[in-house]
């Protein structure tokens, strides 16, 4: 008999029992549009009039957009897999003390949108991981240079010997005590004494942000008072001031109230000057990449936003099945969790969930070379920002590389000193941090710009998608914030498509044809604003003036368009569904894709050509994480906000408007009986789109609260609307 043990499992991998029918579907959309084409170019060809051959040029080339971005998503479907990992047999493969430590790092931006108690809660949720404490250490950088974010995690410093052990003894699966506190906990007196420690500490951090500074008797040592001097020194401000690297716990001193130790915890606050860039979040993370190198150097790094929570203790146990499975480990650059949220409303109105993004298209990138960075709930390998796999890229001084050893405690001298010099503003001048090493400059998607040049040096990564979500983040509360999220977006992700480094080019060629097409799914995600807004006007205005421009429904052609239209929309119900989705949530994904498609993509694309011939725009606009209880309420009965005054929203009235009174005239011409089987497709779009307008009809007159649209916002989408209808005369000849 065959004796040899296998070697205890860490990771499984599993194709997805979807690929053969995938496959198959494709070969048969891809003939139906061909045949399409076939008829545009007839059409084309054969046209009388010139509206007609204008209106099927806009059609065709809406059509070959849709085309484009259809074979791109293809890449997701040709291999999707899914894997399951052991994190119970870790123990059997290395012992505890040779587990790799785990240099944390957090961002955050602004102590308004972003309350430092709810970073915060972040940190504690990791601070206290099911793994050697004493191989964790924590950086946040506050991009916000805020006293009160720094002051508010003395606090937490002080808090996490107690809350610590408190969760460790008790075993407790929600570890970021905002949560913990709100679900229905076990009430003991010891759970009584750790919840009043915590709520004051929240009533003195909410004090301090109330009144504007850390006054002196907050202030209890003299450590703390050497640090908050800094804020009152000349001209501190948050675009203008020194860096401030501050050592709140250093695992090495600082014990919880059991005597077990605690883990470093490490202020970040780079300095900043009007001068010189400073990259958003891609440059903070780059100066905690060199911060954490000079203090701890850790081989495995854990990326989070401030917003995203840890939901699991066990999750780095869980990373560590790949980190430290051989068969993966050579290319391994990093371990993606998908973004998952807490707070949803029930149909997900804004789509924030943003399912295909964060899931479903990881999914499918794990079978080819792996899924894209989604910039926090990410473990990536310190070696994977040093060059490819095959050659390393050493950093300008030895003390940063990696396999400095650092001897010293993280409050030596020295070290401070070098801390604080690479956290300085002109460090970077004439190195290759941000073009060759550390996260990548260039795109306000900086996750979306690092992972694929990863993916272009070679590496690969996995998607690791446990049922239970690793991590809970926020999402944006109203449409204009989401919006204004999706606009960033979209100009960072056209920074990368029409760069030297576009997917479609150098991308294809650097990873091959399928990763290549997945990545300018995303590089190009933008321009779906074409057809969608070509689809949202064009048949609605002839509609209007009683033009056909689709097959009519005695035509085969027509059901050419069917099974192209039910096809499509079919497969993609069916991804969101078998993911664990509702209809009613894939309802309005769809109209937010339409509405994205009508507003930010189209002012995206606008922004990102202005910014190409020079006139600049503003930059990463932090999303907001806090939100008012009458917003919230709102939220929470699934009613869009528009509330402010933003051109975002016209657009949406304007086709909102056009698609009702085109809709209302086709319905009127339908039932005398003009031209019916002509217009009908014309009609049933129409309808569809107005449906997906309901709430913004409710918006513009059925609502009384707050929520409801402007009345200037609305009356521009009226006045744009009559240009839009009067340039549509030609219809009429
Ligand atoms: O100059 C900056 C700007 C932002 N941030 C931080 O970046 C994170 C993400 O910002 P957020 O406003 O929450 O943006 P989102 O759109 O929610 O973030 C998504 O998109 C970003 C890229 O646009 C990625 O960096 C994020 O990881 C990804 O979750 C937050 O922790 C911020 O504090 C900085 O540290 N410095
Ligand atoms: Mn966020």
């Amino acid at each position: 008999m065959n004796a040899t043990r296998s070697p205890p499992l860490l990771n499984t991998l599993t194709p997805s029992r979807r690929t053969g029918f995938n496959r198959a579907f494709a070969a048969v959309y891809t003939c139906a549009i061909l045949a399409l084409f076939y008829r545009h170019t007839q059409t084309l060809i054969s046209s009388k009039t010139l509206v007609s051959f204008y209106v099927t040029l806009a059609l065709s080339v809406s059509d070959l957009i849709l085309a484009f971005m259809w074979a791109n998503g293809q890449a997701f479907r040709m291999r999707p897999v899914y894997r399951k990992e052991f994190p119970d047999n870790i123990e059997k493969v290395v012992n505890t003390s040779d587990l790799p430590g785990l240099d944390v790092f957090i961002c955050t931006a602004d102590p308004y949108k972003e309350p430092p108690m709810s970073v915060v809660n972040t940190a504690l949720s990791v601070m206290a991981y099911d793994y050697p404490t004493d191989k964790i250490s924590l950086y946040v950088s506050d991009d916000g240079g805020s006293a009160f974010t720094l002051f508010a995690f003395i606090e937490a410093a002080r808090f996490a010997a107690h809350w610590l052990p408190y969760c460790r003894e008790n075993d407790i699966a929600k570890r970021s005590p905002d949560e913990y506190f709100a679900t229905n906990y076990s009430r003991s007196s010891e759970t009584e004494k750790i919840k009043l420690m915590y709520e004051s500490m929240k009533m003195k951090v909410k004090h301090v942000v109330g009144k504007g500074e850390v006054s002196e008797e907050y202030i209890t040592g003299d450590e703390d008072r050497e640090a908050f001097r800094k804020w009152s020194s000349d001209g501190f401000s948050r675009q203008n001031h020194p860096a401030v690297v501050q050592v709140l716990l250093d695992k090495n001193k600082d014990k919880d109230i059991t005597g077990h130790c605690l883990p470093n915890l490490v202020y970040v606050s780079r300095q900043k000057s009007k001068t010189s860039p400073h990259h958003f979040k891609a440059g903070a993370l780059n100066v905690l990449v060199r911060v954490s190198a000079a203090m701890t150097n850790a081989p495995v790094i854990l990326t989070l936003d401030c917003d995203m929570y840890s939901n699991d203790p066990r999750t780095p146990l869980r990373a560590m099945c790949y980190v430290l499975d051989p068969e993966i480990q050579k290319n391994l650059a990093y371990i993606q969790f998908p973004q998952e949220f807490h707070g949803l409303n029930k149909n997900d109105i804004y789509a924030c969930e943003n399912k295909r993004l964060f899931k479903v298209h990881p999914v499918g990138f794990d079978g080819l070379s792996g899924p894209n960075y989604l910039g926090t709930g990410c473990f990536i390998r310190r070696r994977a920002l040093f060059g490819d796999p095959s050659t390393m890229i050493s950093p300008e001084t030895k003390d940063l590389s990696l396999d400095f050893v650092v001897n010293q405690p993280i409050t030596a001298p020295s070290v401070l000193e070098l801390a604080h010099r690479v956290a300085g503003c002109n460090y970077e001048n004439r190195t290759k941090w941000g073009s060759k090493i550390g996260f990548r400059y260039g795109s306000l998607v900086e996750d979306y710009y690092t992972g694929y040049h990863m993916k272009c040096e070679g590496w690969r990564s996995v998607f690791c998608y446990p049922e239970k979500p690793a991590f809970l983040g926020d999402v944006p509360f109203n449409l204009l914030d989401v919006l204004g999220q999706n606009k960033r977006w979209a100009i960072g992700l056209l920074e990368v498509a029409f760069s030297r480094y576009s997917t479609i080019a150098y991308g294809v060629k650097a990873m091959g044809l399928l990763m290549g097409l997945g990545y300018s799914y995303y590089a190009f995600w933008p321009i779906y604003a074409i057809p969608v807004t070509t689809y949202s006007y064009l048949p609605q205005l002839a509609l209007l003036h009683g033009v056909s421009i689709f097959p009519k429904v005695s035509e085969p052609w027509f059901l050419l368009y069917m099974f192209l239209f039910l096809g499509a929309y079919g497969q993609d119900l069916l991804e969101f569904v078998i993911d664990g989705g509702t209809i009613q949530r894939w309802w309005s994904d769809q109209r937010m894709w339409m509405m994205r498609g009508l507003s930010c993509y189209l002012f995206g694309l606008t922004e990102f050509f202005l910014n190409s011939i020079g006139i600049p725009t503003e930059g990463f606009n932090v999303t907001s994480k806090v939100t008012d209880d009458e917003q919230s309420k709102r939220y929470e009965q699934g009613l869009f906000e528009f509330r402010v005054a933003s051109p975002l929203f016209v657009t949406l009235a304007t086709a909102a408007l056009i698609n009702l009174s085109s809709f209302i005239l086709g319905i009127i011409n339908f039932l005398n009986g003009n031209n019916r089987e002509g217009l009908l497709m014309q009609l049933v779009l129409t309808g569809l789109i107005v449906m997906n307008c309901v709430p913004i009809y409710q918006a513009m007159v059925l609502r009384s609260n707050k929520g409801k649209m402007p009345i200037k916002t609305s009356i521009s989408g009226a006045i744009l609307a009559s240009v839009v209808y009067v340039m549509a005369s030609p219809f009429s000849k």
